[in-house]
């Protein structure tokens, strides 16, 4: 579904690359890792892969069509949702205004938006008396469940995370790597995830490792 082709990146110095000739492919229905140190370009690549910046060089296909022909802004609005690792909630609002903003930004078909909401949020934890909450009064793991909803409700087949559980302690960490898992394998969309963590890494189908300027498949168990 998403391949990157023989791409290159760096931001100053193309002597000083961050990477160069990468050859991935993400399919729908499998959950990614990707593993790296601090500063190997973890999040410059997901920004490549989500269309918020663009590689120096080769060429990101979605369904086979890059993605600059997509349009980086047409791509980002119908194609692939982002989980950051900072929630990235409109603060003024309430979970469930903010499941259902998504939705209307993105031009979903979904009938009874606030409904199908409601029953989204409630299935990762998220009741309905938490939904009408403002988000500011929710906890860092049920700002970053109501997060998970807002990209799974978009309906776009491809869910890139950036660090998701970096903030969360362990039981939740685990209760979020498992919905991730399940947005993969139930809801068959293609989700990958930067991380630092072994354990969340191992989680998933595919793990791949950004080491000395390379990615590098890791067999996981
Ligand atoms: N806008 C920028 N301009 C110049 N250099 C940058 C910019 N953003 C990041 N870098 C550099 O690019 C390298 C990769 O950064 P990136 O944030 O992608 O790494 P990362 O693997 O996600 O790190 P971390 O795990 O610490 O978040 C780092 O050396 C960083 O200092």
């Amino acid at each position: 579904m998403l391949k990157v082709e023989n791409i290159g990146y760096w931001y100053d110095n193309k002597n000083d690359f961050l990477y160069k000739d990468v050859n991935l492919t993400f399919e729908k229905g499998k959950s990614y890792a990707i593993l790296g140190s601090s500063g190997s370009g973890k999040t410059t690549f997901l920004s490549l892969i989500a269309g918020l910046d663009k590689p120096k060089e080769g060429a990101i296909l979605f369904n086979d069509q890059a993605i600059n022909k997509i349009g980086l802004t047409n791509y980002r609005k119908k194609c692939v949702s982002v989980v950051f690792q900072a929630y990235n909630l409109l603060p003024y609002m309430t979970a469930i205004q903010n499941v259902t903003t998504a939705m209307d930004i993105t031009h979903s078909d979904r009938k009874n938006r606030k409904e199908f909401g409601l029953t989204s949020l409630e299935s990762v934890g998220i009741d309905s008396s938490l939904a009408h909450k403002p988000v500011t009064k929710l906890s860092g793991g049920q700002q970053q469940r109501v997060a998970i909803v807002r990209a799974m409700c978009c309906e776009h087949d491809l869910i890139v995370a950036d660090e998701p559980t970096g903030n969360l302690d362990e039981q939740t960490s685990n209760d979020i790597i498992n919905i991730f898992q399940k947005i993969a394998h139930e809801q068959n969309k293609c989700v990958i995830m930067v991380t630092h963590e072994r354990e969340v890494a191992d989680a998933c189908d595919y793990v791949y490792e950004l080491k000395n300027k390379q990615f590098e498949q890791i067999v996981t168990q």
